[in-house]
């Protein structure tokens, strides 16, 4: 069933990967790559450190390739020729245009050291990352003095001017990313005074991702104080890393820990974290409910399913990211389930509520999106995802989560195509190889 196929040329459609269908339990051992989002800090926070700092076991991916390229154009030495990084900071120099391409990541932690900088910097990406949130982090950076040119639309493309002098405190509604709050943090310590945060809107997703700023900050040797659950007080600080190592992705170990319930067997992912503030924490719990045994062994998180799934009632607001991986068990789950806490999943790669809820009805699923919930009917009581659902070709919409969400549905449905499954280089450009390999054994 597996392979990649090409369509004709014309088509407009692209690559289409056939995506496996799992015909025995599993029983796989499946390393996977290093943190998006840790890899993504500690470039930042190595770029801005008083010191030259070694990055081991780095992701390399289009998110990591793209913060490499903005951090060199701001004059910072990155040596990625061994699989130890070596990163030597310098003053941030200006003068620079820098590709966002659609990292969040970058397009939400690069701008603030402009801060820093001696020259205006211009910012642009994909076309998907130009309809992305930005508007309340650049109008924090105006707080702060800087002059951005946006043409008022509060997206990419914008031009950062660095102000003369930066006040010590900034008001910023984080309501739509996260990443707002972390962008301001990672910089923060270079500021003269240091900077008081404090957000101002009605929710803030994804709390452990600025969970993990805050402690690649002590890391460094960065005294944070949080006086209340919406306000960071950034001392002022030399940033000393030394020798980092960057825990597994375990937000991309979950399509593969996935498996293991869709499929039945044992799915084995090495180097788990004895503490982590990775979203991906979250799995164990949730796998669980929905009738995986999760246990953790040293350092080796092994998942084993029955291929038989139960719906699930969850708040995925502190992980929005494994939303995708969740919904696609949802898909293919005896019974309802809900998932909530995730409007802004609507500003990710791709509107992540529509994509979801229209590929599961391509597949004769039922999913509805509201504002802020998802809603799937299930599979009725004792019938087969292959009975239920029908295999098609899946659209991916530029997000990595897309292709793996497909790939999930497709171990269970037969005739399910993915389009574009390159577009998983995002996080995790080996995915189809290391798909084939879990179903290997
Ligand atoms: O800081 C980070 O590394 C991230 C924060 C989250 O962003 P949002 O708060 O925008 O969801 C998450 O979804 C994203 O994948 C990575
Ligand atoms: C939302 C995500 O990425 P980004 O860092 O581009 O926001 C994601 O990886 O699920």
């Amino acid at each position: 069933m597996s392979g990649a196929s090409t369509l004709p040329q014309g088509t407009g459609l692209g690559e289409v990967w056939d995506a496996p269908v799992a015909s025995a339990p599993l029983d796989a051992t499946v390393s996977v790559p290093g943190s998006k989002s840790l890899t993504n800090r500690y470039l930042v926070l190595a770029a801005l450190a008083a010191e030259p700092v070694t990055v081991r076991g780095g992701l390399r991916s289009r998110d990591s390739d793209l913060m490499m390229s903005a951090l060199r154009a701001l004059g910072i030495g990155i040596d990625d020729s061994t699989d130890e990084w070596l990163v030597t900071p310098a003053a941030v120099r200006g003068g620079a245009h820098v590709d966002c391409g659609l990292a969040g990541t970058v397009m939400r932690f690069v701008p603030p050291m402009v801060l820093l900088a001696d020259s205006p910097v211009s910012f642009d990406g994909d076309e998907g990352a130009r309809v992305r949130p930005m508007g309340p982090l650049l109008d924090a950076l105006r707080l702060l003095g800087a002059t951005v040119d946006d043409d008022g639309r509060g997206t990419l493309p914008f031009t950062v001017t660095p102000p003369a002098e930066v006040p010590d405190v900034v008001e910023v509604d984080s309501s739509s990313s996260s990443q707002f709050v972390t962008g301001l943090l990672l910089t923060a310590p270079r500021l003269p005074q240091g900077l008081t945060i404090r957000h101002t809107g009605a929710t803030l997703p994804s709390l452990p991702h600025i969970d993990m700023t805050c402690e690649t900050l002590r890391e460094a040797g960065i005294v944070v104080d949080q006086p209340d659950e919406r306000t960071w007080v950034v001392h002022p600080g030399d940033l000393r890393l030394g020798d980092v190592r960057v825990e597994p992705d375990l937000s991309n170990a979950g399509p593969f820990m996935a498996a293991a319930l869709v499929a039945g067997g044992t799915v084995r992912i090495p180097g788990w974290p004895a503490t982590t503030t990775q979203p991906g924490a979250y799995y164990p719990e949730l796998l669980t409910r929905m009738g995986a045994t999760c246990t953790l062994e040293g350092d080796v998180m092994t998942v084993t399913g029955t291929g038989t799934l139960r719906g699930i009632d969850a708040d995925l607001s502190p992980a929005g990211e494994i939303t995708p991986t969740i919904a696609a068990l949802c898909a293919l789950a005896e019974g309802p389930s809900r998932l909530t806490g995730i409007g802004h999943l609507r500003g990710h790669e791709t509107d992540r509520l529509a994509a979801i809820a229209t590929e599961v009805s391509r597949l004769g699923g039922d999913c509805t999106a509201d504002a802020d919930s998802l809603t799937f009917g299930g599979l009725p009581a004792g019938v087969s995802a292959a009975d239920a659902l029908g295999g098609a070709v899946m659209e991916t919409y530029h997000d990595h989560r897309m292709a793996t969400f497909a790939a999930i549905i497709g171990l269970a449905v037969p005739g399910v195509s993915v389009l574009n499954v390159g577009t998983t280089a995002k996080t995790m450009p080996d995915f189809p190889a290391l798909w084939r390999g879990m179903l290997d054994g």
